[in-house]
C-alpha cells in the first residue's frame, strides 16, 4: 500500500474523532506486518488527561488483533504543516515501530513528512533498555 493511499485512510479515520473539548480532530492509519489497515481516531474526555490521541487507538487496535508488526503508520491532522506526534504516542510508537517502518506526518492540504521512529523519538527506551548484563 502506498503513501497516499494510507494518509488517505487517516483522512478517513479523522471523521470518527470524538473532541468536544478540543474540537482538533486527528486520524491515524497503521499498515501492519499482515497488510491489514487500522483506523484511529483521537477520542476526549470530561476528565481532559484520559483523552487518547488517534496513533495510540490506531496502534492498539492492531495490537489488539495480535497485529504487533508496523509496517507504516500516516498520522493527519488540519495543521499549517504536518501533524506533530505528542510525547506519549512517540514512545508507543517506539514500541511497535523498527528501523523500517514508515512514519508519514500529514495534513489536509497534501503536505507529508516522511520520518523514522529514530528521527521523532532520538535514544528512545526499548525492552533492550531493561537487559542486565
Ligand atoms: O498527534 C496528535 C496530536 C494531538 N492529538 C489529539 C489529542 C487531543 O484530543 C487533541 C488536542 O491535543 O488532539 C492526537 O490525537 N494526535
Ligand atoms: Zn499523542
Amino acid at each position: 500500500m502506498d503513501k497516499l493511499t494510507l494518509v488517505k485512510e487517516a483522512i478517513k479515520a479523522r471523521e470518527s474523532a470524538y473532541t468536544p473539548y478540543s474540537k482538533f480532530n486527528v486520524g491515524a492509519a497503521v499498515l501492519s506486518g499482515n497488510d491489514k489497515v487500522f483506523l484511529g481516531c483521537n477520542i476526549e474526555n470530561a476528565s481532559y488527561g484520559l483523552t487518547n490521541c488517534a496513533e495510540r487507538t490506531a496502534i492498539f487496535k492492531a495490537v489488539s488483533d495480535k497485529e504487533t508488526e508496523m509496517k507504516a503508520i500516516a498520522i493527519v491532522a488540519d495543521t499549517d504543516g504536518p501533524v506533530s506526534p505528542c510525547g506519549a504516542c512517540r514512545q508507543v510508537i517506539a514500541e511497535f515501530a523498527n528501523q523500517d517502518t514508515k512514519i508519514y506526518l500529514a495534513n489536509l492540504n497534501g503536505d507529508i513528512q516522511e520520518t523514522t521512529i529514530e528521527q521523532l523519538l532520538p535514544g528512545y527506551f526499548t525492552s533492550k533498555d531493561m537487559e542486565r548484563s
